[in-house]
């Protein structure tokens, strides 16, 4: 019987990552198993072997519901979605709330108990997405830049059409190009907007912000002269940029303070977001409800009474003309 850590033990990244400069600092990921295409790391890729675990709130899962879906591997890769609300157990499950289910495949009440089951010793964070192998009985991985390298590459031989067989988004002749957009990227835009949000000093909330929106006027100024951020042809430097900008004028800007700008009033990179949103099979992984109840309800340090504010209404839909740039 594995011994079940108890609500305390719980490491919610968000309150225990700070510095004695009051900087939020994100912790790094435990499981850092890899599945290939001939199964030479111990993990194959096989249909129906793998299961996900996301909250439709959280964007480093949201990267990885992405990938599967653009690699047309959702009949390949089961997934559960977890309750919105981060409460003070962690992350559980749920079938009384729209998109969200219980765990038929390790019925469990917390996550907790799926990385207790991986490892009955582990005392790091529990996080979304979590990469489950069914048939090894535990976490192959649960950092999203690396489940959506896996899913990019290792699982061509499965997905739904030759058309997203065949998409790569890290390609050979561009990696050196996406590698360097992810390596500011992520530190001032990704990782940046949590910066702001969980600074618990002005310093580090005036340099977290500074980064951010310098961050932001070189996305604007990259995507006035190309498509996407690595040239014409999407890549997963633009999931990855995207599951933020998603969340940001309904959420962030008001929730972490990053209100010096909206992405809206950013003509390009507005754009680009509704043309990553309009590729076949991406809206469906946006849940805006589950976005803004999960912030707004489960962070009351920074929103005591949790309450979710009503806008804005943005047009997801509307064209992007991208295309003919
Ligand atoms: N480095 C991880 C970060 C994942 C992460 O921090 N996820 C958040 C949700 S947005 C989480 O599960 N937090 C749980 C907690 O703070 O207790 C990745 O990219 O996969």
């Amino acid at each position: 019987m594995t011994s079940l850590a108890t609500d305390a033990d719980v490491k919610q990244t968000w309150r225990t990552s700070m510095n004695d400069k009051g900087e939020f600092v994100r912790k790094t990921s435990a499981f850092r198993n890899w599945i290939t295409a001939d199964g030479s790391s111990g993990f194959k890729a096989e249909a129906n072997r793998y299961h996900l675990y996301v909250s439709l709130a959280c964007p480093w899962a949201h990267r990885a519901l992405i990938v599967r879906k653009l690699k047309g591997l959702d009949d390949v890769i089961s997934v559960t979605v977890v309750d919105w609300l981060l409460g003070e157990g962690g992350w559980s499950f749920t079938d009384a709330k729209p998109k969200c289910s219980l765990d038929t495949v390790n019925n469990s009440t917390f996550l907790k108990e799926v990385y207790l089951k991986a490892n009955p010793e582990y005392s790091g964070s529990i996080t979304v997405p979590c990469l489950w192998d069914k048939q090894k009985q535990t976490v192959v991985n649960n950092e999203s830049s690396e489940i959506i390298r896996m899913f990019n590459s290792e699982f061509n031989t499965l997905g739904k059409t030759d058309e997203q067989r065949k998409l790569n988004l890290y390609p050979e002749d561009l990696k050196e190009k996406i590698d360097a957009v992810n390596e500011w990227v992520y530190p001032q835009i990704n990782n940046g907007v949590y910066r702001c949000g969980f600074a618990r000093s002005q310093e580090a909330y005036n340099g977290a912000v500074k980064e951010l929106f310098d961050g932001l006027d070189k996305v604007e100024a990259v995507l006035s002269k190309s498509r996407y951020l690595a040239g014409n042809q999407l890549t997963e430097a633009d999931v990855r940029l995207f599951t933020t900008l998603v969340r940001f004028d309904t959420v962030y800007h008001t929730h972490f303070k990053t209100n010096k700008r909206r992405i809206v009033d950013y003509p390009n990179t507005w754009a680009c977001v509704r043309d990553v949103y309009q590729l076949p099979g991406v809206a469906e992984t946006v849940d805006q409800e589950h976005i803004k109840k999960h912030y707004f309800e489960s962070h009351k340090s920074i929103n005591p009474f949790g309450i979710v504010p009503v806008g804005p209404d943005l047009d997801f839909m509307a064209p992007h003309n991208r295309d003919k740039m």
